[in-house]
């Protein structure tokens, strides 16, 4: 580690607190009440939340707490196992990035940049005689599991009931930008929506941006459903200001991804985000909801103008979280540079979504 150059540029990750920032709380309530006004209400709010602030937390999502507790104890079971035993599930063994991501995995350039987390990585469960599986890197696939008795079972059971929060949140979404649900929903047969189970690393290493829990970045898809189980998230309000977004019990933070910023023809923003090095142990799990591998994203017809079009180049959705997992995952990096597999897509060093911060708020 000695050549690792560690910049103590502190004031870099200062971030406006819960004090000074007005943190949006939608309640999805009336998505289940089958009244289309509740639900207009309820659209009208994610969209505000949406536009104004990037990303949002969202109560009365009906996902009840014993299913969260159990999921976070499965995490916690799994990453508290030897290394040995999560190795099995080293996702460098697959070919459709499932299962343990070692947190010397996180980044081409470490350890020069230090991404201090480990996951574990599970998806739509997808047949083995599945066309986009048996060709490989295509994110699709069977899932693999620890050798744990009920993991699977507990996990799954979160992952089937965030998917249909998800599908939830996409209509209301639809609704508030005035779209037909279906316009969306029919890029959704076999998505690569990913769920990450993650642990940050306990250490003593200083807080920089090299050094970080996750840097900065948006994700890769419609939007994140996300828990986490302690404080060190960043969010980039759409003021370009980084904000605190510490957890509030019996809520999920969503923030919009890539997919939804270019569906709308750039109405909604892909929120960057990033989680700074505490230190301490942090679990977090995003379901990262996305599109089947090979729908083609560019604005809906609704938002298409010479300038959103020019903007917003179409690619596949598949193709898209490829060509940014190839930089995040060293061993999708080495397989690439070692020719096992060749993107037919551009692979660029940095996300053509990044936006940068205004300067800390006076
Ligand atoms: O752990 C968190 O709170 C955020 C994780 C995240 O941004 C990601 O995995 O993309
Ligand atoms: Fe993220």
């Amino acid at each position: 580690m000695a050549d690792v150059a560690i910049s103590d540029s502190d004031e870099e990750l200062t971030a406006r607190t819960v004090d000074d920032a007005t943190l949006p709380v939608v309640d999805l309530s009336g998505l289940f009440t089958d009244d289309a006004q509740d639900k207009a209400t309820v659209a009208r709010g994610l969209g505000e939340a949406a536009r104004t602030s990037g990303f949002f937390y969202i109560t009365g999502h009906g996902v009840p707490q014993e299913m969260i507790d159990a999921t976070f104890a499965a995490s916690k079971e799994f990453h508290e196992k030897p290394r040995s035993f999560k190795m099995k599930t080293w996702s460098g063994f697959t070919t459709n990035h499932r299962g343990y991501v070692p947190f010397e995995e996180n980044g081409s350039c470490f350890p020069k940049i230090i991404n201090f987390n480990e996951a574990w990585d599970m998806s739509y469960e997808a047949p083995a005689d599945h066309p986009d599986y048996l060709a490989g890197w295509r994110m699709t696939g069977p899932n693999v599991w620890p050798d744990i008795p009920g993991w699977r079972e507990t996990v799954s059971s979160y992952y089937d009931a965030i998917f249909n929060l998800g599908l939830r949140l996409l209509d209301a979404l639809a609704l508030e930008l005035g779209v037909p649900t279906e316009e969306l929903t029919r890029h959704i047969t076999c998505p690569t929506s990913q769920l990450r189970l993650l642990r940050y690393i306990e250490n003593d290493m200083p807080q920089t941006k090299d050094i970080t829990g996750i840097s900065e970045h948006s994700d890769f898809e419609c939007f994140t459903i996300l828990l986490q189980g302690a404080p060190g998230l960043q969010v980039m309000n759409a003021d370009d200001v980084w904000i605190e977004a510490p957890p509030i019990p019996g809520t999920f933070i969503v923030n919009i991804g890539d997919i939804f910023e270019t569906w709308s023809g750039g109405q909604f923003k892909s929120t960057q985000h990033r989680v700074i090095n505490t230190g301490k142990e942090r679990y977090s799990m995003p379901l990262f909801f996305g599109l089947d591998y090979h729908a083609v994203i560019e604005p809906l017809e609704k938002f298409r103008t010479p300038e959103t079009v020019a903007k917003y180049p179409p690619i596949k959705a598949g193709d898209h979280l490829m060509r940014m997992s190839i930089n995040a995952f060293r061993y999708m990096h080495d397989a690439q540079a070692h020719g096992v597999f060749t993107p037919d897509y551009d692979v660029p060093e940095e996300n053509p979504f990044k936006r940068d911060a205004k300067e800390p708020a006076e």
